[in-house]
Formats: C-alpha cells, structure tokens, sequence
C-alpha cells in the first residue's frame, strides 16, 4: 500500500530563515505517527505542508497520492487549480492547540458548519451527521452549549467532531492538549485513541509521551528543521539513539512528572 504521506528531503523557509532543511517522513495508512520535538524545530510547518498551507521549496512531499510540492516544470507550487486545491484540502483534517471555534455558534452548529457551506449538504442532514459526531466524541448532551459554556477539553473535542465531519482521510493534530489544564488532557487523548482504533490515519504532534507508547505505531524526533530520528515507540523512547533525543525526552518526562 502506498503511504498517505511521503516526505523526501523536504525543504521550506521563511525568506531567509530556512525552517526544514530536509524531511524524511512517511506514514502508512491507517498508522498513528507522533511527532516531537523542541519549540521552533518546524514540526508545525511540517504539518502545515502536508495539509498545503505552506509551499513546499525542495524535495519531494507526497500525500494522499497527490505531489503537494512545488512544481519545477511550471515554476510554481501547488500543481493544481483553486477548486482543486480545495478538493485536496477537504482530505485533511486538522486539529490545532487553539481550538477556534465559532464563539457565538452552538457546538452542533460549529461542526454542520462546513458540512453545509463547504460540502452542500442540506441543512438537516448536516445537523444530523453533527450529532452523530458528538455523540462520537462524548458531547451529544452538550450540543446546544456555546464555546464559553464548555471547558476546553470539552472544546477541543467539538473541535475533532468539526474535522471528523468532513470525512477526512488523513487527521493533522498539532499539540492538541498544551493549551489544556492537566485534568482536561486525558478526555481528548481518549478521543484520539477511539479514532486510533478505529483505523484513522493520524499524525500527531506531542509531548504527551505515555500516549505516544501507547497508542503510536511510529514515534518521530524533529530538531532544527529535520528528522533526527524515527522507530517503534517505546523502543525509540526505552532506548534513544541521538544524545538529542535523549536530552530532549528527559526534559519532557520530567515535567510531565512535575505535572502529575
Ligand atoms: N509565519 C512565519 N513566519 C516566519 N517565521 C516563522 C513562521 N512560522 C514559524 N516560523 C519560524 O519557523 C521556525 C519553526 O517553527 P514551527 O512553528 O514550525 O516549530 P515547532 O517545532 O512547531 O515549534 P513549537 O513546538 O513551538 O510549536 C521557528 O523558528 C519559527 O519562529
């Protein structure tokens, strides 16, 4: 099976500042690939290639079976037309730490939003398929709410309901818990791992370390702009090969164990 996505010396700055300098990335479908990485090490621009936010100046990204890269032969990037562009962006779903959503929408509104204005559906039909999505992510009792009567993980869950309701084929997470208080982050994990098992292909950026054990097929460590190394997680984690990952990991669990 070919991957969904597949990076190869991917490369992209921001003027001068070059941000990935030469990804090496694949994923397989239906596989959970968590990503980590110190702040400003270009996992977020990496997602943002992937789902054709930013262009992509070198190497070779394909995803979802279409090259997302820039395009030598025409001299631009993005090899499509707008409305294919927007065809391919529905594929993706994603999931961000702020979870943006409508302040004065209910929750059910927020996730038929798209479904209506951007696939067409019928209003009752995509207020059908909302609900179901929050009864998937646990908030069916809460559908009526608006953002500010939620807590934030309770938002962050209308939030994957918002992107599960496109039908993506491939679900983009960037440190979907930082912004959330400790207690609230297992709800959303809990989300993500019936998603898991369900067979939805994921990549997941994170610093929550027990998740990406537990529910990861393949654990990635970015550090200025490439990857450092990749592997099965609980081996790259038990048993880290680069002084940096090393370094990096025992940051990372020692605060978490500050945290708990
Ligand atoms: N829109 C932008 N314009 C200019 N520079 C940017 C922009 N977005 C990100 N950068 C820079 O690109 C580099 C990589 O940022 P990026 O957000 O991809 O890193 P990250 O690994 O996701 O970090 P974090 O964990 O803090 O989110 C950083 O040096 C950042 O300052």
């Amino acid at each position: 099976m070919s991957p969904v996505v597949h990076a190869t010396g991917v490369r992209m700055s921001y003027g001068e500042t070059q941000v990935l300098n030469g990804v090496d990335f694949a994923v397989a479908p239906g596989e959970v690939s968590c990503v980590i990485g110190p702040s400003g090490s270009g996992k977020s621009t990496f997602l943002r290639c992937v789902n054709g936010l930013e262009p992509v100046l070198g190497g070779s990204l394909r995803v979802l079976g279409e090259e997302v890269g820039y395009n030598l032969r025409e001299g631009r990037y993005r090899p499509w037309s707008p409305k294919e562009f927007a065809a391919f962006r529905r594929r993706i779903g994603m999931v961000f730490q702020r979870f943006n959503l409508f302040a004065h929408q209910s929750a059910l509104e927020n996730v038929a939003c798209a479904p209506v204005h951007v696939l067409g559906l019928p209003a009752e039909q995509a207020r059908r398929t909302a609900m179901e999505h929050l009864e998937r992510v646990g908030l069916a009792a809460h559908a009526h709410k608006r953002p500010h009567q939620l807590s934030g993980g309770q938002q962050q869950r209308v939030a994957i309901a918002r992107a599960l309701a496109m039908s993506p084929e491939l679900m983009l997470f960037d440190e979907p818990t930082s912004a959330l208080d400790p207690e609230l982050v297992d709800e959303v994990l809990e989300v993500m791992r019936g998603l898991a098992a369900d067979g939805m292909t994921m990549v997941v950026v994170t610093h929550e370390i027990a998740f990406a054990r537990e529910v990861g097929d393949r654990l990635t460590f970015f550090a200025d702009g490439v990857v450092v190394e990749s592997g099965p997680p609980a081996e790259l984690v038990a048993n880290p090969g680069h002084e940096r990952t090393r370094a990096f990991l025992s940051s990372v669990l020692s605060q978490r164990e500050k945290v708990d």
